[in-house]
C-alpha cells in the first residue's frame, strides 16, 4: 500500500469473505474428469472470427497481462460450439504459476498445465454492455487454452517480447494488427460447462469452452509472465509469480464435449 504496510495478500482463499458467491454451485475453474464428460451431438463445431484491427492495447492489470479489444462493435466475434448467438471478443489474459509444474487454472484428471489462456467474450446480441452481460447466466463466454512447456511458440513472442515495456501495474501499450486465432491449437475440439469468473467478483456467468489440445510454450517465455509487477510505481517491488485460482467444486454440474 501507499504508506510502505507490507501488501496484506488476501488470495483465493479469502475472496469468499468479500464475494460470497466463491461458495456457489457454479463456480470456476474446475478438475475436468474425462471419463465422466459426456458427449453431446449437439455441440457444434466453434467459429471464431476475429479482425487483428479489433486490437488495441496490451496491459499489466497487477493481477495478469490482458491484450483488450474493440468490443464496440462485432468485428471480432465467436459463434458455434454452445453458444447460441454471437459473442463479442472483449480481451485476452493468460494464468501461470511460480513453476513450471502448476500454472493453469483447469485440470484434466487432476493433471495441470503450465499456464492457460483465456479468451474472453461476451453475448452482444442479447446485452447492451459488458457490465451488464457480466451479470447475466448466458452472459460471457470465455474459451481456454492450455499451454504446455515445450517448444518455444512464435505466436506468443508477439506477447511476451512486449511486457518489459509494460512491467509495472497499470502500465498499457499500443498493441494492433493482432488476432488471437494465431495462438489456438490444430484441434478446436473442446469440453464446455457452466461457470464463473475465476476472479473477484466471481460472477456465475461464463459459458466455459476448454480446448482439449494444448499449444506449446517454452520455460523462457513463462519466465517474461513472471517477471511482471504485481505493484505500482510508488510500491516496494513484487513479482507477479502465480495468478490462478485453484479447481472448486463441481456440485453436480455435467461437462460436455464435442
Ligand atoms: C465485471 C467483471 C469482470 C471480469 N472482467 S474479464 O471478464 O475481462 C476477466 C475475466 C477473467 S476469467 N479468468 O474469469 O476469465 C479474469 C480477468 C478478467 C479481467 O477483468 O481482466
Ligand atoms: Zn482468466
Amino acid at each position: 500500500g501507499k504508506n510502505g504496510m507490507s501488501k496484506i495478500y488476501w488470495g483465493p482463499a479469502h475472496w469468499k469473505e468479500v464475494f460470497p458467491v466463491a461458495n456457489g454451485d457454479r463456480q470456476s475453474p474446475i478438475d475436468i474428469k474425462t471419463e465422466e464428460t459426456k458427449y453431446d451431438p449437439s455441440l457444434r463445431p466453434l467459429n471464431p472470427n476475429y479482425d487483428p484491427a479489433s486490437a488495441k492495447i496490451i496491459l499489466n492489470n497487477g493481477h495478469s497481462t490482458s491484450v483488450e479489444f474493440d468490443d464496440t462493435v462485432n468485428k471480432s466475434v465467436l459463434t458455434g460450439g454452445p453458444l447460441s448467438g454471437t459473442y463479442r471478443l472483449r480481451q485476452i489474459h493468460f494464468h501461470w504459476g511460480s513453476n513450471d509444474e502448476a500454472g493453469s487454472e483447469h485440470a484434466v484428471d487432476g493433471m495441470k498445465y503450465a499456464a492457460e489462456l483465456h479468451v474472453v467474450h461476451w453475448n452482444a446480441e442479447k446485452y447492451s454492455s459488458f457490465v451488464e452481460a457480466a451479470r447475466q447466466s448466458d452472459g460471457l463466454a470465455v474459451m481456454a487454452v492450455f499451454l504446455k512447456i515445450g517448444e518455444c511458440n512464435p505466436q506468443l513472442k508477439k506477447i511476451t517480447d512486449r511486457l518489459d515495456t509494460i512491467r509495472i501495474k497499470g502500465k498499457r501499450a499500443l498493441f494492433t494488427n493482432f488476432d488471437p486465432s494465431c495462438l489456438l491449437p490444430k484441434s478446436l475440439d473442446y469440453w464446455t460447462y457452466f461457470g464463473s469468473l475465476t476472479v473477484p467478483p466471481l460472477l456465475e456467468s461464463v459459458i466455459w469452452i476448454v480446448l482439449r489440445e494444448p499449444i506449446s510454450v517454452c520455460s523462457e517465455q513463462l519466465a517474461k509472465f513472471r517477471s511482471l509487477l504485481s505493484t505500482a510505481e510508488d510500491e516496494v517491488a513484487c513479482c507477479l509469480l502465480r495468478n490462478y485460482r485453484p479447481p472448486q467444486p463441481l456440485k453436480g454440474r455435467e461437462v460436455r464435449r464435442n
